[in-house]
């Protein structure tokens, strides 16, 4: 991360007091009960995570390990059903309420809050009240294979007072301290700290169209869950069509929301950058919203340059990890460009294209149905019938050694107020309904013997077999935060009157807010004293790019940051060799395409702003991978306009 990044993300992370710190480090002494023998843990939260120390019977530490405060979630309160067919449900609900009536039918288990912990009408099985504490930890499966995270669910079983209560109230003193650890570690934008310290709203939302349509699936399946388990409550919106998000995005009042997770694709990102821009208030609105995306598009080159700057493992669960980024607490600035256009003015993320790679990208379209592949059947067609375009590209250079820009915008001091709960328990019942974990989550070895601990030793074998099969099952199942609204099935009617002709006008609506430009306007001719350089001629492409990744396996622009004020341009001249050009396609993958010194016919240059303009009257231009009118533009950085969350 670059010292800019990194001076902007901790300012911004509160700073533990003394007395605080003693009051939220809690420890105790847990065993465990095997056939072996019994075991004795010491147990320690602090603002490092979870320790658990293995002591010998001569009271020597012989083994420690900790999980790190950056690898939990969150944490539950829970008391178990005795019957093993009811294993994996809170016994604690109230059998009045909705959640109590669906546990009764064999529902979705609702969580037992510290609030409802005094609730009645549970199956007693003893008195033992549990904390379960969720992490993602990094993890290697072999020496050979690479880093992925793996969910790991820690037990303390509380069972040192005589009555249930007692020891609720015990787990209920852990999970507090735990609450309170881990927002200690969320920046300020993401806590609400009036009163008992809270997580903001996140606004979530998906476009059911994305890549091969499956969006809502991974959200329910992958996403929901995580969020749940960090009780970050949500509110989720389905996109009905093409430009849904600039609407919402650009006349919703969006004082409720910290985050915005686009479920989707680079495409849906580039629209909910573009309404926020849209906005009067677009400084104010981008100073307390932070961005995340969850990959379900085709492309998803924005997740994969977020992971690989921070060197988040990908391959293994990019929804996963895209997921546990969404909530991390923790945001970097992100530049974006200003992209003007003969007629109107739009803002970009990722790139801006025109030649070779985009033909590829849109023409393939017409051969969809072979996915990914697609790219690769019709880079060969297009290299078997290689177009040149004529042009001249200005450039103003960005000054190479330049640290990475800072924030332009200050950050926010006031924290919003969070609008009342809009509770509404049914829906997000049916979500959860639909959310049981079917994929793989082996605990870790090393944790395998203090997975489940507990607060007395006097205890028969069971109970350790109660906590593995309630909270490190397979078959896990998750907990609805009664405050998330899912508003795709609670409100199908919003926006229903947005009709498609008001998306057109939407489209051709001039009016742009967002930052103004410091370049001349298009039609006037720039000014040669103020350094700009041109090429012109015969052009193969031009693309140019400011995230890392342009797809999944597209390493674009290996140096190229977040946050460091600079458009990577690559041009290809016309008269280039097809080997030479097949290899610097073949190797985008792994970023080594690009010559160490610029060439006669491929130049990479750092940018601060361009302009094109083509002499030709036809071609594909591009704009975030979509595309736009063809005719001149002209593009500059707005460095570190935006906030993209990152990974802790
Ligand atoms: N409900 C919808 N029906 C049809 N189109 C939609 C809908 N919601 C959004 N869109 C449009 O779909 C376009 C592409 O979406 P998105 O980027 O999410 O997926 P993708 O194109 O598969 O992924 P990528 O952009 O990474 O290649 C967006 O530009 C948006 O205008």
């Amino acid at each position: 991360m670059s010292k800019s990044q990194e001076r902007s993300t901790s300012s911004a992370i509160s700073t533990p007091n003394k007395a605080g710190d003693d009051l939220h480090n809690v420890s105790d002494t847990f065993y465990t009960s095997q056939r072996k023998g019994s075991h004795v843990f010491r147990v320690r939260l602090d603002a490092t995570g979870f320790t658990l120390q293995r002591e010998s019977p001569s009271g020597v530490i012989i083994k420690e390990q900790t999980v790190k405060i950056c690898d939990i979630v969150g944490a539950r309160c829970m008391r178990m059903k005795k019957s093993p067919r009811n294993l994996g449900r809170c016994a604690c609900v109230n059998p009045g309420t909705p959640a109590g009536a669906a546990n009764r039918k064999g529902g979705t288990p609702s969580k037992c809050s510290p609030a409802s912990k005094e609730e009645t009408g549970c199956d007693v099985g003893d008195g033992s009240a549990y904390l379960y504490l969720f992490a993602y930890v990094l993890k290697k499966k072999s020496l050979r294979s690479s880093l992925h995270r793996e969910r790991t669910v820690l037990t303390l079983r509380f069972r040192s007072f005589d009555t249930f209560e007692d020891n609720m109230r015990e787990a209920d003193r852990w999970y507090r301290a735990l609450r309170w650890q881990l927002h200690q570690t969320l920046e300020d934008i993401f806590v609400e700290r009036t009163g008992e310290a809270r997580r903001r709203r996140v606004l979530v939302l998906l476009n059911p169209k994305s890549g091969s349509g499956n969006a809502r699936e991974v959200f329910n399946m992958h996403v929901a869950p995580v969020l749940n388990e960090a009780e970050v409550p949500y509110d989720l919106y389905a996109t009905k069509h093409s430009n849904y998000a600039i609407e919402f995005m650009s006349t919703r009042r969006l004082d409720d929301w910290c985050t915005i997770i686009a479920v989707g694709g680079d495409g849906l990102f580039h629209e909910i950058v573009n309404g926020l821009l849209r906005r009067a208030d677009w400084a104010q609105v981008l100073d307390n919203i932070a961005l995340a995306i969850i990959p379900c598009g085709s492309g998803n080159g924005l997740a994969r340059s977020i992971a690989h700057g921070f060197n988040e493992p990908y391959f293994s669960n990019p929804v996963l990890g895209a997921a546990l980024t969404a909530i991390s607490g923790r945001s970097s600035p992100m530049d974006a460009v200003r992209v003007e256009l003969q007629n109107r003015v739009m803002f970009s993320f990722l790139s801006i294209g025109w030649g070779l790679i985009s033909d590829v990208d849109i023409e393939s379209e017409c051969i969809r149905m072979f996915g990914y592949q697609r790219f690769t059947i019709w880079t060969l067609y297009r290299l078997a019938n290689l177009r040149t375009y004529n042009g001249k590209i200005s450039y103003l250079l960005a000054d190479e050694t330049q640290e990475p820009q800072s924030m332009l915008l200050p950050q926010s001091e006031q924290l919003r107020k969070m609008q009342s709960s809009r509770s509404c328990n049914v829906h997000i019942d049916k979500l959860s309904t639909a959310s049981c974990h079917r994929s793989s989550e082996y605990l870790p070895q090393e944790f395998e013997d203090v997975i489940s601990l507990e607060t007395s030793i006097n205890q028969s074998f069971r109970s350790r077999c109660d906590s593995w099969l309630s909270g490190g099952s397979r078959r896990s199942c998750y907990y609805s935060i009664s405050e998330s609204v899912y508003h795709s099935l609670a409100d199908e009617s919003e926006f229903a009157d947005l009709s498609a002709a008001a998306a057109t006008g939407l489209e051709q609506n001039q009016h742009n807010f967002g930052p103004s430009s410091i370049l001349p306007s298009l039609n006037e001719p720039l000014p040669e004293a103020a350094g700009w350089l041109v090429e012109e001629g015969e052009f193969i492409m031009m693309h140019a790019v400011y995230q890392s990744h342009l797809g999944v396996d597209c390493h674009f622009a290996p140096k190229a940051q977040l946050n460091d004020g600079k458009i990577f341009l690559v041009l290809i001249r016309g008269g280039i060799s097809r080997p030479h050009l097949l290899s610097f396609l073949y190797n985008m993958s792994t970023g080594t395409h690009l010559p160490e010194k610029n060439n006669e016919y491929v130049k990479v240059l750092q940018v601060r702003a361009f302009r094109l303009e083509p002499h030709d009257n036809h071609g594909i231009i591009t704009v975030d991978g979509e595309q736009i009118e063809f005719g001149p533009l002209q593009a500059e950085i707005l460095p570190g306009i935006s906030r993209v969350m990152v990974p802790k």
